[in-house]
Order: structure tokens, then C-alpha cells, then sequence
């Protein structure tokens, strides 16, 4: 709970405004039926008419003190809960910044875009809801109480009966909706990623015409989503029909006393008027309550939800002993390494990968589908730690560098390239926040980026729309290429990054590289032979093992699975 309530620690002067207005508009409230039994009671009886004019304004002054009151604490009230799920978003955001690509796996970017989102509003609801109606009912309950036993002690011990007995059914419905309420947000977990991957991917979808296909798994979520909700619903509705039930039959026992003890002259009809004015109002702050124990259960379950993201032990952080590094050289050298996603997962996907890569050589990586190359890259920046062995940089083992220095002297192209929405300008900048104009077009020059962007009307302010849909895919490739460049890095990673361009462009790109990231150590996972040939190194992975390594014509005259790969492309070639 600490953990959440910070996010509403800034608040507090608004909460404390929040619960203050509240009290003010429960005791002009509470006020109320004590007034009107003063003008049945003496007004009306003696007859007396300024008496009944004097009573009645000051009621109409306690009803303003009450609407300021009323105004006042949802001002504060809505001011506090906005504020503390912004300040809640903020802080979820920036935990999940620090995900390793493993805590971001173990959670799915669906799971974490409701977190962020459904399940902090739930909370944002809870805080406004439960400012108002919290803070009135209890205290609308105690007040009530107690009014109600001062004005006639035996009548209240009606209370002492219905009152446990509406506390027994509500904890019964709550224990049994819980449950219920924790597997409706999974089902919502499950109807967001469906909705999310479906509208990423509806080019895909289109292209295959599964539209209808998608849709029937769509119904099939939502529905499961619907049963849950009724589930949840079927308990729910069972509270307001028993707190009605209650609070009529105490009505209904207020009366028979009352009525009784009114007829032996014990009680005055003004008294029972206000006294059954005030068994309303704690029944009535009773059936709020129990309104909002019901929406707490439903929140606690967002509550735990967001619980598990703040809590989430980043697996891959920097060791104490970890320093920066200004700029690295550039020497990589893999020493047995061995890794696993998961450590419970039987299959190694890397196996006793050893290898090294000098200052400014171009190692290219090439092998089937599920080798293991991107799995192999993805360790150097540290995406993922070895499970066993070491990679070393400048003869230094990773883990002694802070992860964010190391990072930044990687510049990386993921075999998924992403665009961000904003202008081709921007997305270069992104690689180098202080890249001058220059220094981008020579960037986009390199990565044969720059004709294309100039023959668009705004040239490097063109618009790039979310995930870059309106570039092409070798585009797309080439303007990633180009913001890795602008990082300027001493080691760059391509992981088949040129896959969609064709290969007399790819040629150029190579040998600008070749000119102009000479001193750069360069990673480059391609399928194509005429993409690695001319590589310093070339590695040849299968099943998670180094199964050749040479050079082009080395591999060519000794490697059986490199002449393997190299043979069937130039079938492929000639067939074409
Ligand atoms: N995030 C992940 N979690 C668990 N397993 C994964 C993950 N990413 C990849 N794998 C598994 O690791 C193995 C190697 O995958 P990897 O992506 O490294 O292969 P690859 O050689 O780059 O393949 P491709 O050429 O198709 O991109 C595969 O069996 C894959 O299923």
C-alpha cells in the first residue's frame, strides 16, 4: 500500500481540502432531520410561524454549507485522484523503461499497455469515489448513530439487529466476487492483446483475407469477457435487493415500536419523524459502503495487478561494480558462451560460442531459421545476459560496464525496425539528439537514404506515421540504418536489416561502410551470401553452435554447410 500512496503523497493538501469540505457537508446533512422535528414539534404545534421562519432559514443555510460543502470536496476530490494517476502512470512508465527484454516477455505488451492504462484508472476512480463517498458515509453513519440513540436509546436497539446482519451478506458477496473480479481483468488482458495485435497487424490480416478468421477469435475473447462479467454481475446484484430488504424492515420495526411507544406518550410524532430520518440515513450510508467495498474488491485486483509491475525485480541491471565507459574500442570476444531464455527451458538456444572480433572488422553472422544469430547479437548490448561463460569488450567482461555507457556505444538495428510518428528528421535524430543537418544528411547518404527522402515533397520533414507505414520496407530498413549511423558507434549490429533492399543499394550501403565506419566492429546477420562475403569474418551457426568460421573463400573451400548455403543461392540464381 506504501508503495501506491506515495503516488498521492503530492496530493495531500488536497486530500485533507477533500475530506474537510465532506465534513462540512455531513454536518449541515446531519443537521437536517433534528431542524424539521424542531418545526413539527414546536412550529407547527404552538402555531408559532416566526418560530417555523427562523427554523427555516437556518435550514437553507445549512443546505448552502452543504452544496459548498458537496462542490468543495468533488473539486479536491477529482483533483487528487487525477493527480495521483498521472503521477501513478509516471512512475509505471518509468519502471517499465527499466525492463530487461526478459521482465518485458514475462509480462506481454498487451498485460502491460491495461496496466497502464484500464488499471490505473480503476485506481484513479477509486481515489475520486472513495473521497466522496468514503469519507461521507462512514462519517454520515457515526453522526446518524449517534443521533439517532440520543433521541431514543431503545428504539436504536433495532439497529443492533439489522445492522450485523447487513455486514454478514455483504462480506459474503464480496468473498465470493473477488475471485471473479481477478479473472475478468485477465480476460481483459486477453481482449487487449487481441484487439492490439489485430489492428497492428491488419495489413497482414487483409492480405490474407482472415478477417473473418480474426473476427471469430475476437468474438471468442469478448465473449469469455462477457461470461465473466455476468459471473461477477450475478453475485453483485444480490447486495442493493438485500440492502433494501434491510432497511425497509427496519422502517417497517421502527414504526411498529415507535408507533406504539407514540401511542403511550413516551415518544412525540416529531421525534419518530426525526428518528426514522436518521435510521434512513445510516441505512442509506450502509448500501453506499457496501457500493463501495464492491468497487474497492474490483480495484484491489487492479491494485495487484499494478502491484506485480512496481514490484518486478529487473533481472538485468548494472553489477556495484559496474563504470562507465566514455567510448570503447570496439574488441568483442565471446568465451564459451552459452545461453537460455529461460533457465527452466531444457533446449540451450547458444551453445560454447567462441569467437573474437577485432577493432574495425566486420563480423557477419549467417545461418538457417531459429540458429540462434539474433539470440547470438542481442547479448552483446546485453538485452539478454549469458546463462554461462562471458563476452568481452576491450578485453573487459560486459557486467563491468554500466549497461546504459555500454548501450550507448552500440548502435543496433533489430531485425524488427520501428519508425516513430514524427518527421524523418526526427526519427534520424533520434539516434544523436545533437546531430547537426549535416551530419543527417550524410548519415542518410551513407545508408542510401538520402535520394529517396529528397524526392518526397518535404523532404527530411516528411511525416512518418506510427511504425513508419507510409515508407517502404527497404525504405524503412534504410532510414534505421542511417539513425544507427548517426550514433557514430564503435560497434553497430545489423540483424537482416537489408533484407528488403535490393542488392545493388545493399552493395552501396556495404561499401560506404566500408569507408566511412572503418574503425567500427560491425555485426551483420543476413541470409544472402553476397551480403557477407566480403566480410572480415564469417560465422556459421546451426542448431545454436559455431559450425564454421573463415572467411568467405576459407568457408567456400573447407565449410560443408557454408558451400551448402552458398550452393543452393546460386541454384536459386541461375533459376531465376
Ligand atoms: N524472446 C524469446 N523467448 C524465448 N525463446 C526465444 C525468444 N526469441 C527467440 N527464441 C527462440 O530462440 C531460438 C533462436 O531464435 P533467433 O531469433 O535467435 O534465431 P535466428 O537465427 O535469428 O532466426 P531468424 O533467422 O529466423 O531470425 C528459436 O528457437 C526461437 O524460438
Amino acid at each position: 500500500m506504501k508503495k501506491i500512496a506515495y503516488y498521492l503523497k503530492p496530493y495531500k493538501k488536497e486530500v485533507w481540502l477533500a475530506i474537510f469540505f465532506m465534513c462540512l457537508d455531513v454536518l449541515s446533512e446531519i443537521i437536517q432531520p433534528q431542524l424539521m422535528a424542531a418545526i413539527v414539534g414546536k412550529g407547527i404545534q404552538s402555531k408559532n410561524l416566526s418560530y417555523i421562519v427562523m427554523i427555516g432559514i437556518i435550514m437553507i443555510i445549512f443546505s448552502g454549507i452543504s452544496i459548498i460543502g458537496g462542490i468543495g470536496n468533488s473539486k479536491f476530490s477529482a483533483k487528487s485522484g487525477v493527480g495521483f494517476a498521472a503521477n501513478l502512470r509516471k512512475g509505471l512508465f518509468s519502471k517499465v523503461q527499466t525492463f530487461s527484454f526478459k521482465n518485458i516477455d514475462d509480462f506481454s505488451t498487451a498485460s502491460l499497455s491495461t496496466r497502464l492504462t484500464n488499471d490505473v484508472t480503476q485506481l484513479q476512480n477509486t481515489v475520486i469515489m472513495g473521497l466522496r463517498i468514503c469519507v461521507k458515509a462512514p462519517l454520515m453513519f457515526i453522526f446518524a448513530l449517534l443521533m439517532a440513540i440520543s433521541l431514543n436509546a431503545s428504539l436504536a436497539v433495532i439497529l443492533a439487529i439489522v445492522i450485523p446482519v447487513i455486514i454478514i451478506a455483504l462480506g459474503t458477496i464480496i468473498y465470493k466476487v473477488m475471485p471473479l473480479f481477478q479473472k475478468l481483468r485477465k480476460c481483459l488482458d486477453g481482449l487487449n492483446a487481441s484487439v492490439q495485435e489485430n489492428v497492428t497487424n491488419v495489413r497482414v490480416v487483409k492480405s490474407f483475407v482472415r478477417e473473418e478468421y480474426e473476427k471469430q477469435k475476437f468474438y471468442g475473447t469478448n465473449d469469455k469477457l462477457m461470461k465473466s462479467s455476468f459471473e461477477a454481475i450475478n453475485i453483485v446484484i444480490f447486495n442493493m435487493p438485500i440492502m433494501m430488504f434491510a432497511m425497509n424492515s427496519a422502517i417497517v420495526a421502527v414504526l411498529w415500536f415507535g408507533g406504539s411507544q407514540v401511542i403511550h406518550g413516551t415518544l412525540d410524532v416529531a421525534s419518530m419523524t426525526a428518528f426514522i430520518n436518521y435510521i434512513f440515513m445510516i441505512l442509506m450510508s450502509l448500501m453506499v459502503l457496501s457500493m463501495i467495498f464492491i468497487m474497492v474488491t474490483q480495484a484491489s485486483a487492479s491494485y495487484k495487478r499494478i502491484l506485480e509491475v512496481l514490484n518486478t525485480v529487473v533481472d538485468l541491471e548494472d553489477e556495484a561494480s559496474a563504470k562507465d565507459v566514455e567510448l570503447i574500442q570496439g574488441e568483442v570476444e565471446f568465451k564459451n558462451v552459452s545461453f537460455k531464455y529461460n533457465l527452466e527451458q531444457d533446449e540451450t538456444i547458444l551453445e560454447n560460442i567462441n569467437f573474437k572480433a577485432h577493432k574495425g572488422e566486420v563480423v557477419a553472422i549467417i545461418g538457417g531459421t531459429g540458429s540462434g544469430k539474433s539470440s547470438l547479437v542481442q547479448l552483446i548490448p546485453r538485452l539478454y545476459d549469458v546463462t554461462s561463460g562471458e563476452i568481452l569488450i576491450d578485453g573487459k567482461n560486459l557486467i563491468d560496464y554500466t549497461i546504459e555507457s555500454l548501450r550507448n556505444n552500440i548502435g543496433m538495428v533489430l531485425q524488427k525496425n520501428t519508425l516513430f510518428s514524427g518527421t524523418i528528421r526526427d526519427n534520424l535524430k533520434w539516434g544523436n539528439l545533437n546531430a547537426t543537418d549535416e551530419e543527417i544528411i550524410e548519415a542518410a547518404k551513407n545508408a542510401q537514404a538520402h535520394d529517396f527522402i529528397m524526392g518526397f515533397p518535404d523532404g527530411y520533414d516528411t511525416w512518418i506515421d506510427q511504425g513508419g507505414v507510409n515508407v517502404s520496407g527497404g525504405q524503412k530498413q534504410r532510414l534505421c540504418i542511417a539513425r544507427a549511423m548517426l550514433k557514430k558507434p564503435p560497434i553497430l549490429i545489423l540483424d537482416d536489416s537489408t533484407s528488403a533492399v535490393d542488392t545493388a543499394t545493399e552493395g552501396k550501403i556495404r561499401t560506404a561502410f566500408s569507408t566511412t565506419l572503418k574503425d567500427t566492429t560491425t555485426f551483420i546477420i543476413a541470409q544472402r551470401i553476397s551480403s557477407v562475403q566480403d566480410a572480415d569474418k564469417i560465422i556459421v551457426l546451426e542448431d545454436g553452435k559455431i559450425v564454421g568460421l573463415g572467411t568467405h573463400e576459407e568457408l567456400l573451400e573447407s565449410n560443408e554447410e557454408y558451400q551448402e548455403i552458398y550452393n543452393s543461392q546460386q541454384r536459386k540464381e541461375v533459376n531465376a
